[in-house]
């Protein structure tokens, strides 16, 4: 009782921002699509740990400290768990899939999952990313070839990576990428429908967890069935849409696994793709690592949700950003031209080995991470030490910090990304030469916990983002490509949107996302 009394005095000791409303605390500034400034102010303004309020008077902490962030996301890494009700949406979403799963029946997933996200495995996708994307080159060829043109450049990088999940990922083409229009395809609109449908049902899935408890599954599914809100529904079409199409191609898959080699190579992705060397894999594992159909069925619709927006919006925003700064765009083209990396003449190990190409991924993931909204609740009572001591509201030294069960911490991937401390006084501003040299002691004696350059952007420890190579293979693939053949300029102002992915509009309150930048063919 008295400890659980002192962790709370800890807690309400901790600097952060102030709260309007004790019924709604700061909930309503942060998780929203126009939280983006709000987010920034506590990132950077009340140090490496912050109180935020939540609902009713609950505390919320907000931790960018790299000691803390280590305790969370990897020594203690059972014990700060996703919130049920995220848990639950991931599988009522997809099924039992990695992000909807726990302890050992994660851990079980994902050591099969792993070696198929291999580097090995990027250097066989590596000439299908090619040609998916010279036939976006062509696209947009085709419509500037004529002059200049503004080219929402969203919905280009969208395209062309689900087409790349699709091809690299399920050995399925969702996209044929020729036409101007929009392709028609059930899954692919189900897919962009579904970030929009569940912002729309926010308070709903707070009360998930007393739901999925309530009568068998028939009853729930038709409660489901009736429940009149239109976004409901938009949710249920989706995930049917999402479940029937992610068996179809599971079935056409295993067939041809069956029937043998050449059927198998008659297929998009010639067997090379992720789920073909997933069931290879899975046949051939021994009784207690196999997974059963249904998991690998939820692992399909997973990894497109996955592997879509985050990778697609990052792209845009590196086109923004080279737009604005077209010095740093020229001198980019200068060495694509040079090494021959947009003809696709070039290595895997070359392509990542590029300086300025991998400096502008790096910075752009560093200052614009897409995925801020991460939460970890402890099942029990913990503590985080911090790597500094923080000055309490009362002028107390705090050294460590006790957090309650049940506690919500939103993991402070910008914070840590951006933390001036380490990474200098320049920390906010986007200079992708940083990585050009030797990064600030600072940084690599801080141990930060990600997976990845030293930032907290695909996170880090056993629930690491398991796609990041495949990602950055993508960028470069599509940067190589289009900054080789084309000139981007910024003509509109562009706003980023706070969402599970973060999204561009053009105006603060237009409701579309997209990224217009004006587009014309490069003459040397
Ligand atoms: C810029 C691109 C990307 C970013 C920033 C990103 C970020 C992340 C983050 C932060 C997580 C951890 C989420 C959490 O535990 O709360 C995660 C997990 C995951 N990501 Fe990514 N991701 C990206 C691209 C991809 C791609 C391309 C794929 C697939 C090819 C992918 C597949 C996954 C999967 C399957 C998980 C769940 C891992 C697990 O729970 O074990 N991601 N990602």
């Amino acid at each position: 009782q008295s400890k659980n009394h002192d962790a709370h005095r800890v807690m309400r000791n901790i600097p952060g921002p102030p709260s309007r409303s004790w019924m709604k605390g700061n909930i309503m500034q942060y998780f929203t699509r126009h939280g983006r400034a709000f987010q920034r102010d506590v990132a950077l303004n009340y140090g490496p740990v912050v109180r935020l309020q939540g609902p009713l008077g609950r505390k919320i902490l907000y931790v960018s400290d790299p000691k803390a962030l280590h305790t969370i996301i990897i020594k203690e890494e059972n014990v700060f768990e996703e919130p049920e009700s995220t848990l639950i949406t991931f599988n009522l979403l997809f099924g039992d899939c990695l992000v909807g799963s726990l302890g050992e029946n994660h851990r079980r997933q994902r050591k099969l999952l792993n070696p198929v996200f291999s580097v090995n495995h990027m250097r066989h996708m590596l000439p299908m990313f090619y040609n998916v994307i010279f036939k976006l080159r062509e696209v947009v060829m085709a419509k500037v070839r004529g002059g200049e043109k503004e080219i929402d450049v969203l919905e280009w990088t969208g395209r062309a990576a689900l087409e790349l999940i699709g091809q690299g990922g399920l050995g399925y083409s969702f996209d044929p990428l020729v036409s101007d229009k929009e392709a028609r395809n059930e899954y692919g609109d189900a897919l962009k429908a579904m970030l929009p449908a569940l912002m729309n049902i926010e308070s709903l899935r707070q009360i998930l967890p007393h739901l999925v408890k309530m009568g068998p599954k028939w009853f729930r599914r038709l409660a489901t069935d009736i429940f009149p809100n239109a976004h409901v529904q938009t949710v249920k079409h989706v995930v049917d849409t999402m479940s029937k199409r992610s068996q179809e191609i599971f079935r056409e898959k295993k067939a041809a696994l069956k029937s043998g080699d050449e059927a198998v190579l008659r297929q998009v992705g010639e067997g090379k793709d992720i789920m073909s060397i997933l069931l290879r894999a899975n046949t051939a594992a021994s009784d207690a690592d196999k997974l059963p159909e249904s998991q690998m069925v939820a692992q399909m619709s997973l990894l497109v949700f996955a592997a879509t927006d985050t990778t697609s919006n990052t792209l845009a925003h590196i086109l923004q950003l080279l737009a604005e700064h077209s010095n740093v765009q020229s001198k980019l083209r200068e060495e694509l031209l040079q090494s021959g990396a947009g003809t696709g003449n070039t290595s895997y190990d070359e392509l990542m080995k590029l300086p300025l190409l991998d400096a502008v991924c790096r910075e752009t993931l560093r200052v614009h991470p897409p995925a801020t909204l991460l939460v970890r609740v402890p099942r029990k009572d913990s503590i985080l030490p911090l790597s500094e001591p923080v000055i309490g509201l009362d002028g107390t030294i705090i050294k460590d910090v006790p957090v309650p069960e049940g506690t919500e911490i939103v993991i402070g991937v910008f914070g840590s990304n951006v933390n001036k401390s380490l990474w200098g006084e320049d920390a906010l501003e986007w200079k992708p030469e940083r990585w050009l040299s030797p990064l600030p002691r600072a940084v690599n004696d801080a141990s930060i916990p990600g997976v990845y350059s030293n930032l907290m952007t695909f996170l880090g420890g056993k629930r690491a983002c398991i796609g990041f190579k495949f990602s950055e293979m993508e960028m470069k693939v599509v940067l190589a490509v289009m900054v080789s053949n084309f000139v981007f300029e910024l003509e509109k102002e562009i706003e980023w949107n706070v969402a599970g992915v973060d999204y561009p509009t053009v105006v603060w309150d237009g409701d579309r996302p997209q990224l217009p930048l004006k587009v014309r063919v490069y003459k040397s």
